[in-house]
């Protein structure tokens, strides 16, 4: 090793001249000063959570907050927006991987959220890569020969970065400070800022993070402290960070103005992030006797709890001069099938014609395929105009029992309970392979999407109305013999490609199901079987 590691610091993984340019004695003892003084609030955050949801499972119905109702009822807005994120129409999103990297950039999009969670698998040489293609995009010095010899460069008109670090709950298991395995999203934000913000403002640019899976303001403030205190250490004015946070849980939901007043300074707006965010009305109602969802499939934008939730994000956005930035359809395009491919391409269409419609600026799109249907329903609207943050949205007035209005419950079928764990196994076979994001019977599948899978089968297990549409209920039995059919269907169908890591992926889809516990996130027991 060539360099000299900060006292306290311990890299436990192995290194080479490229990753030495990354993890250099100084971003680690910034790293370092990091964890030092943010990682006990981080701690008691994530213990939070667990009263939490203790609560919630004693009957206790979250609602707006009686001790913040002076930040909802106040007049006041975010800080300005730079000019390179007034207009973020159409936004790519995709995992730290060099070549789609320089795909996203050139795809024509405005802005490109670089991935190190939900499509993301974090093992140590997708990280240390991922700063390292983040480093070169930030100097557009990044690119890529194919092994078929295809090359990749930046065009000259490339979209604006945002980057997405590990949300609060995941760790870095291969850096440890003072004997302690430090954050993945401390990580992953200290080496990004570290590395690239001094270049970027001498370049008339600064560095913009989107913030995943947050259950509180709480949560917000963190951040907001952990900008103020790295602006500080590395002499960059205050304000100079912005960030756009996902509200992805049914609790941020609560508190979308409280979360966005915590970032005012360093605030881009808020994402409208719908797998997680179904996934989190599972998880925190799992164990309440009336709540049970129907198969993922039937869980859309328009179903009553989700429309409620995109119409208050959007409408709690533009009270504040934030823009709101839509979600992403798990529709992608499909090669050779036109009539499919069609099909899939409507359904963007009509995803993006509706958030455009409703006043969001913005939204994500899987595939660069699919820029230009989004570019034409956000072009529809806003025409030569950066963003429509100016449409307030007086007319929605979005109640407690709005946002818990949990329909459909029906139907819960055969079909779909197979497909839950087909796209389960299948997906967690990829990710302990080292890629988190894949396409799987025609949809985009990552860590978002796969938990629903997962935990709708928990639920249905557990809950009285966990019913087949045939009348048959839920059980271990059904789903051990469900399971074990699927297995042998995937491993008649993939052939070869089921490996040690599909067998893997299996065991641990039929651990998570069966278990009492319910586990918070299935990168935490995945992540095990990393590195
Ligand atoms: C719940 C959430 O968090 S949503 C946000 C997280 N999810 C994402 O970001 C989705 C990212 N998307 C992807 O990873 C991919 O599009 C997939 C896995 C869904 C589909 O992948 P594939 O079927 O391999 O795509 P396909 O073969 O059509 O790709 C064609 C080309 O587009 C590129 N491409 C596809 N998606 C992307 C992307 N999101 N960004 C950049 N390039 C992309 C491919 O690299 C390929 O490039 P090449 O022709 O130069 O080799
Ligand atoms: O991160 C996005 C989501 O939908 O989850
Ligand atoms: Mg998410």
């Amino acid at each position: 090793m060539a360099i000299t590691l900060p006292q306290g610091v311990e890299i436990l993984a192995p290194l080479n001249a490229e990753y030495e340019t990354i993890l250099t004695t100084e971003a680690l003892a910034f790293v370092a000063k990091l964890h030092r003084k943010f990682e006990g609030t981080r701690r008691e955050l994530i213990a939070r959570r667990v009263l939490r949801q203790a609560e919630l499972d004693a009957g206790r119905l979250p609602d707006f907050l009686p001790e913040t109702a002076a930040v909802r009822a106040a007049d006041w807005k975010i800080a300005p927006l730079p000019a390179d994120l007034l207009d973020r129409r159409v936004e790519i999103t995709g995992p730290v991987e060099r070549k789609m990297m320089i795909n996203a950039l050139n795809s024509g999009a405005k802005s490109f959220m670089a991935d190190f969670e939900d499509s993301n698998c974090p093992s140590w040489d997708n990280q240390i890569s991922g700063q390292i293609n983040v480093r070169d995009a930030y100097r557009k010095t990044i690119s890529f020969t194919s092994p078929e010899g295809k090359q990749y460069a930046l065009n000259d008109t490339i979209a604006t970065l945002l980057l997405r670090p590990r949300g609060w709950h995941l760790m870095e298991k291969h850096i440890t400070v003072d004997g302690d395995i430090v954050s993945g999203a401390l990580f992953d934000f200290a080496l990004s800022f570290f590395h690239n913000i001094h270049y970027l403002l001498e370049n008339g640019r600064a560095t913009y993070y989107y913030l995943p899976k947050m259950e509180s303001h709480l949560e917000a403030r963190l951040w907001n402290d952990v900008f103020v205190f790295a602006q500080n250490e590395l002499s960059v004015a205050q304000g100079t960070i912005k960030a756009t946070v996902l509200i992805e849980t049914i609790l941020a939901a609560f508190e979308m103005d409280e979360i966005l007043y915590e970032l005012r300074e360093h605030s881009c707006g808020l994402n409208a992030g719908r797998w997680d965010y179904i996934f989190s009305c599972i998880k925190k109602f799992k164990n309440n006797k009336d709540f049970c969802l129907a198969n993922r499939g039937a869980i859309t934008m328009t179903v009553p709890f989700m429309r409620a939730y995109a119409l208050l994000l959007l409408k709690t956005c533009h009270q504040r001069q934030a823009p709101a930035i839509g979600g992403m359809a798990a529709l992608i395009p499909i090669k050779n099938d036109p009539v499919a491919n069609e099909k899939a391409l409507g359904g963007v269409k009509a995803d993006k014609d509706r958030d455009a419609g409703d006043g969001y600026d913005g939204g994500w799109v899987a595939h660069p395929g699919l820029v230009p249907i989004a570019m034409e329903s956000f072009n529809a609207v806003l025409g030569d105009a950066p963003n429509q943050i100016g449409k307030q949205r007086p007319d929605v007035n979005t109640a407690a029992a709005d946002l818990l209005c949990f329909q459909p419950e029906t139907p819960i079928t055969e079909a779909g309970m197979k497909l839950n764990i087909d796209v389960g196994i299948q997906y967690l076979g990829s990710w302990i392979s080292g890629n988190g994001c894949v396409p799987i019977h025609n949809l985009m599948e990552d860590a978002a999407t796969a938990e629903i899978s997962r935990a709708q089968i928990w639920q249905w297990i557990r809950s009285p109305k966990g019913v087949l549409e045939d009348g048959r209920k839920v059980t271990q039995e059904l789903f051990a013999q469900f399971h074990g059919e699927v297995v042998a269907d995937l491993k008649d169908k993939l052939g070869s490609r089921w490996t040690r890591q599909y067998e893997d992926a299996a065991r641990m889809f039929a651990e998570l199901t069966s278990s009492d516990d319910f586990v918070e996130f299935l990168t935490l027991p995945g992540y095990d079987y990393l590195d």
